[in-house]
């Protein structure tokens, strides 16, 4: 199926609508400065992003994309309690739409597309983020890390979309920046679109061979306007 005949489009948020890497940066480093643990910069935070908040907040204890195994559980989940209090607080101050998403996503919309979210960040952020941000009218599905008991790259949140929107697998597209929503449609035999500007842990998307790969998020609209 091409890309303009698919009819559902599930778009990741970290990285592939927004830039959220500020936000959760200075989250991170406002938890690791309470527990007089080193700060990291954004650069290195941003490689970090795309399994939730509970792996973000291990890596940073970790100092490492690899997370230590000796890590304490207790301080850990100590941890994890005080990023989402300092993210509550800061969630949406320097968090920006990538260029051309809003009226992408509108353009999308109005040629018939059904718009979804599939993400792994926290249920209790997806809404005020997209609200603050003047997005939130336009998806018809939302699907966080705590929807269910497993998120991306286990397929369980897209067939679980594909489900609710009483659709066929074929007719929907995975659209990330991560190997994580790559992995996660192809484990639900969905086509994906992998975006080459968001997180990826230093790695090229293309890696992890989506159908198709755009550098911008005007090209991938574009493309799938026809
Ligand atoms: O918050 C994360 O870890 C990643 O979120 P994403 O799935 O929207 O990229
Ligand atoms: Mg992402």
């Amino acid at each position: 199926m091409t890309l303009q005949q698919k009819k559902v489009l599930l778009f990741d948020l970290d990285g592939t609508l927004v830039d959220s890497a500020p936000d959760l940066a200075a989250a991170l480093n406002k938890t690791l400065a309470d527990l007089d643990k080193p700060e990291f910069s954004q650069d290195t935070i941003r490689s970090w992003v795309g399994n939730g908040a509970q792996t973000l907040v291990a890596r940073g204890l970790s100092g490492s994309a690899t997370i230590d195994s000796q890590l304490d559980s207790e301080l850990a989940q100590q941890a994890v309690t005080l990023f989402l209090n300092h993210y509550r607080e800061q969630m949406c101050v320097e968090t920006v739409l990538y260029a051309d998403v809003k009226e992408g996503l509108v353009a999308l919309k109005a040629a018939g597309f059904r718009l979804g979210i599939i993400t792994n960040k926290p249920v209790e952020f997806i809404q005020p983020i997209l609200s603050g941000l003047g997005i939130d009218a336009l998806f018809e599905i939302i699907i966080g890390a705590d929807t269910l008991s497993e998120k991306k790259p286990h397929p369980a949140q897209l067939i679980y979309a594909v489900e609710q929107l009483n659709v066929t697998t074929e007719s929907c597209l995975m659209i990330g920046d991560s190997k994580n929503d790559i992995l996660a449609a192809k484990a639900a035999n969905m086509d994906s679109v992998g975006l080459t500007y968001g997180y990826n842990y230093g790695e090229a998307i293309a890696n992890y061979e989506p159908q198709w790969c755009f550098d911008t998020f005007a090209e991938f609209s574009k493309a799938t306007l026809g």
